[in-house]
């Protein structure tokens, strides 16, 4: 689930990207890269702060930027991925994961293309190219017609810069007028921290592609009938809580999740201790409805980011990023609230952590249901085997992770609180393998 930037006729382009893709960061930590007028690039591997320095400034009023968390090709592949086709020059930034990659990169390489990467996202690139058109507004819309899943993307053409989300919309984007032009963004909350209007702001429906030209005039154009199935663990983890889908608030609906999980297990404790970030608005929903306290049981290291989303090393990330507070957890019954659990590697820390910090009893509530299916639309969990809850039973389960008792929200709770706000056709393949393609 990376973060997507796109910029079109506003001056300092470079300087609106880099500051839409700190809003972003959160959904790729990986790499960063910008493109802008005449395809002048900065790439690197890490943070934004790091690699979209000042010193690196490139002049130009239009361009895209990515932010990479990955999940097809190698780990140090950086988007966005430039080429120069017969229609024009173009460059593409893509969060999603096209689901029948391997297949479509052989189908290209048995008809003799070559590829420069190892990334998914270069198969939209080869699509534009061989489109049987010579137009490249009509060559893009005839690429998009073809993949089926699952890419939001911006694009960057010698002509235009486009937004395109795929039929399902399985993954978000955003855009909005700003100054003399407009900007894209895989989140609303990134387009208004750098001064954007509510009002203004626009989804990217499913199914279609905006084409920013010279006219300014944002052209909307349908390449497939809107079918959506929109990723439900957008709403439970991956977005920031200030961001909204439908309509919806994420934070609200995680507090709507932890106030559910309580609905199905009325679990007592002296007090509740959020596993943070995430898993911050279900335990303030939890203890709405149950009258138990919130306390501090955990701090965090602001200077350490998201552990999931990181290829390697993420025991000692969650490690450094969360310590306990003995002071608080000594001899107490508490209830420790996450978002999720995926592979099961924060949870099993922390439990410890907090046993070893005093605390007597030890409760875990996941205010979503338990991860039984690999995703392939964005998430690198395409591998089963590697999700904690398909190879335990709950009581395994509860014993891995070390706690007293282990609760997860039911599929049909996860299900009636999305009704419930008015959030229809969304995915939760990796909760019920109901999977949309
Ligand atoms: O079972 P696991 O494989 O460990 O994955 C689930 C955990 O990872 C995420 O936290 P993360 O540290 O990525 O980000 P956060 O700070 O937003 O909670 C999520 O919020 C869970 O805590
Ligand atoms: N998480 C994503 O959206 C990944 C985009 C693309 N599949 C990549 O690996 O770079
Ligand atoms: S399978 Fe899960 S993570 Fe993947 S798009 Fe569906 S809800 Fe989101
Ligand atoms: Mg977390």
């Amino acid at each position: 689930m990376c973060g997507i930037a796109g910029v079109w006729n506003v001056d300092n382009a470079y300087n609106v990207i880099h500051d839409l893709l700190l809003s972003l960061q959160h959904r790729g930590q990986q790499a960063a890269g910008v493109v802008v007028n005449g395809f002048k690039t900065v790439k690197g591997e890490g943070l934004v702060e790091s690699v979209l320095t000042d010193e690196r400034f490139l002049e130009g009023n239009r361009g895209i930027g990515h932010v990479r968390y990955s999940t097809y090709g190698s780990l140090d592949e950086i988007q966005p991925i430039t080429a120069y086709t017969l229609k024009g020059r173009i460059s593409v930034a893509h969060n999603g994961n096209i689901v029948d990659a391997n297949e479509k990169r052989k189908f290209i390489m048995e008809s003799g293309g070559i590829f420069s990467t190892t990334l998914d996202t270069e198969i939209i690139i080869h699509y534009f190219s061989i489109a049987p058109y010579t137009n490249p507004r009509e060559s893009l819309q005839w690429a998009m017609s073809r993949i089926k899943a699952a890419y939001s993307l911006v694009i960057l053409h010698d002509s235009f810069l486009a937004a395109a989300r795929d039929q399902f919309g399985i993954r978000p984007l955003f855009y909005s007028k700003y100054e003399n032009g407009y900007i894209v963004a895989s989140e609303d909350s990134a387009l208004r921290s750098i001064g954007c209007k509510c009002e203004e702001i626009q989804e990217v429906e499913p199914g279609t592609i905006i084409f920013f030209t010279d006219s300014n005039k944002p052209e909307i154009v349908k390449f497939s009938r809107r079918q959506d199935r929109f990723c439900s663990f957008e709403f439970v983890y991956f977005a920031r809580p200030d961001s909204n889908f439908y309509g919806v608030n994420t934070h609200e609906v995680r507090k709507m999740l932890g106030r559910k999980l309580y609905e199905e297990n009325r679990v007592q404790a002296d007090f509740i201790v959020p596993v943070l970030d995430s898993g911050f608005s279900g335990s303030l929903g939890y203890s709405q409805v149950s009258g138990i306290p919130i306390e501090y049981g955990l701090i965090r290291n602001h200077y350490i980011g998201r552990s999931f989303i990181m290829p390697k090393n993420r025991q000692e990330i969650v490690r450094r990023k969360l310590s306990p507070l003995p002071s608080v957890l000594e001899g107490k019954e508490i209830i420790l609230i996450d978002d999720s659990i995926v592979r099961g590697t924060t949870m099993k820390i922390i439990v410890d952590m907090v046993r070893e910090a005093g605390a007597k009893k030890v409760y875990v509530g996941i205010h979503s249901p338990a991860v039984i299916g690999s995703c392939n639309y964005g998430i690198d969990t395409s591998r089963r085997s590697e999700l904690i809850a398909t190879r335990n039973d709950a009581e395994k389960l509860r014993e891995y992770v070390g706690a007293d008792k282990l609760f997860y929200l039911s599929v049909d709770g996860y299900k009636e609180v999305f009704e419930g706000c008015g959030v229809n056709g969304i995915c939760m393949g990796c909760f019920n393998l109901d999977y949309p393609v």
